[in-house]
């Protein structure tokens, strides 16, 4: 390969490393999933079947598999119980999954009507639409349950998977997952369109499904990222013979679907995943990548080592991959930790090479003043950091025009920096500063800004390069 680069021209270079980064960010795991057996439940008085191995781990009463004795691997669970308050005559109410005799049972009727139509969030309310999400929810605080993805191992794939630590950071992370609602989407229509998770804090990076072993038709769900697709079909009859827990956990900004329940009932329990500060090194759970391994970080080493590659030195600009809340009040405290996948490996790379790599909020201005004398428009306004939204509570005249100096000033601080070699794409930004612009007619006037890692190379003769 290093051959190969001292051939190449800056730009080529530069348009080598973007797609490297751009094939990274595609192709990078976005979603993880998968099926944990629930041992079957033995019969009263029938005898267990021959050659199955398994001794009577769980002994049944009428409607209720009762505790494990004796759990001999973490890959198979005991049957799960849902208890919730009921709308009915009892206080409260349990079900087991999978249920002996699931949809005529009493208790399953009971289970359907204490369910509430569920609704999505839409511009910051509470909507019920039934042609966008048709399905019965019961909240979080309306249902207790045995089952615990920490036992059954899922999320130390999620961990690992999802939230990889790398060797060399100053605190290795955890995830910590939050149980959230219970939902039911029943055939023949019930399904939730494409939407996107809202994070319900800036430590927010994903969301867990899991499936109750339940007999329906259709219903998968689809997650997307990148262009890329990831399909988790949990549906068939399965549920009764092979009965198992079917999981799938993706990242808060991936678009995702459930299509059309044809029949029967898919009930789902979701989480909401969070990351914590140094849990996953407390409890053994990490796996420590050595950045130096990524491909990335041999890709910019062998790079750097070419004289003519940025010889006076410069600034490159990396967008993120993935979306974040890095606008708030707390958020520069949360990062890097909350980088997901692709971030947080090119995050490392970098640093493991020793450049100094730092995420900052940059806005990008596009009035005419702005344009050089060659006319291109070749100047960011960078923040020193993650600088969090502003409303401004003075008037700005209208001086403050296209140049914003004024109200730039005062509301997001920054340098000019000019010249930024810009890897990837930008693909979203958050409102930065509202301000009332009080020119002939008041008027309210809003910037944005993105969230980007800036690299700074050193110039050739300064750069340190193993
Ligand atoms: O049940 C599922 O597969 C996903 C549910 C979902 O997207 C949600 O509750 O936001
Ligand atoms: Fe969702």
């Amino acid at each position: 390969m290093a051959s190969t680069l001292r051939a190449m021209s800056e730009t080529k270079l530069l348009n080598e490393l973007s797609s490297s980064l751009k094939d990274k960010a595609t192709t990078a795991t976005f979603a993880c999933g998968g099926t944990i057996p629930i041992a079957k439940v033995k019969v009263p008085g029938s005898p267990l079947k021959t050659g199955d191995k398994r001794k009577s781990e769980f002994s049944s009463g009428s409607d209720s598999p009762s505790v494990a004795k004796d759990l001999p691997h973490r890959e198979e669970i005991k049957p799960v119980d849902i208890r919730w308050d009921s709308t009915g005559l009892k206080a409260g109410t349990k079900i087991t999954f999978p249920a002996q005799t699931p949809f005529d049972s009493e208790s399953f009727h009971q289970l359907l009507s204490d369910c509430e139509p569920a609704s999505f969030g839409q511009r910051g309310k509470d909507v019920l639409d039934e042609t966008y999400r048709k399905a019965g929810k019961l909240e979080k605080d309306a249902f207790m349950t045995d089952f615990c993805p920490y036992v059954t191992g899922i999320i130390d794939v999620i961990a690992q998977v999802l939230l990889p630590s790398i060797a060399g950071t100053p605190q290795l992370r955890g995830v910590r997952a939050e149980r959230y609602n219970l939902n039911i989407y029943s055939g023949p229509s019930g399904k939730f369109r494409a939407h996107i998770d809202t994070p319900r804090s800036d430590m927010q990076f994903g969301s867990l499904v899991v499936c109750l072993p339940c007999v329906h038709q259709g219903g998968a769900l689809l997650v997307r990222h990148k262009g890329n697709t990831m399909e988790f079909d949990w549906s068939g009859n399965e549920s009764e013979s092979e009965p198992a827990i079917k999981w799938a956990a993706f990242y808060s900004d991936c678009e995702h679907e459930i299509l059309e329940v044809k029949s029967g009932h898919r009930i789902t329990i979701t989480y909401n995943l969070y990351v914590t500060h140094g849990a996953g090194m407390l409890a053994g759970r990490s796996l420590p990548m050595d950045p130096k391994q990524l491909p990335l970080y041999c890709m910019v080493n062998e790079t750097l080592k070419i004289p003519s590659f940025m010889s006076r030195g410069g600034i490159l600009g990396i967008h993120l991959s993935h979306f974040y809340p890095f606008a708030t009040e707390n958020a520069h405290k949360d990062f890097p930790y909350c980088l997901k996948g692709v971030d947080m490996a090119v995050f490392e790379a970098f640093h493991a090479l020793g450049l100094q790599a730092k995420l900052c909020s940059v806005m990008i201005p596009d009035e005419e003043e702005y344009y050089d004398e060659e006319g291109a428009s070749n100047l960011e306004f960078v923040n020193d950091g993650l600088h969090p939204f502003r409303v401004a509570e003075e008037e700005y005249g209208d001086s403050v025009g296209p140049g914003d100096e004024e109200v730039l000033t005062d509301h997001f601080p920054h340098k000019v920096y000019r010249d930024i070699h810009w890897l990837t794409k930008m693909t979203y930004e958050e409102m930065a500063v509202v301000f009332l612009s009080n020119g002939n007619v008041p008027c309210l006037e809003w910037r944005y800004a993105c969230a980007a890692l800036l690299v700074h190379v050193p110039a050739t003769a300064d750069r340190e390069i193993e």
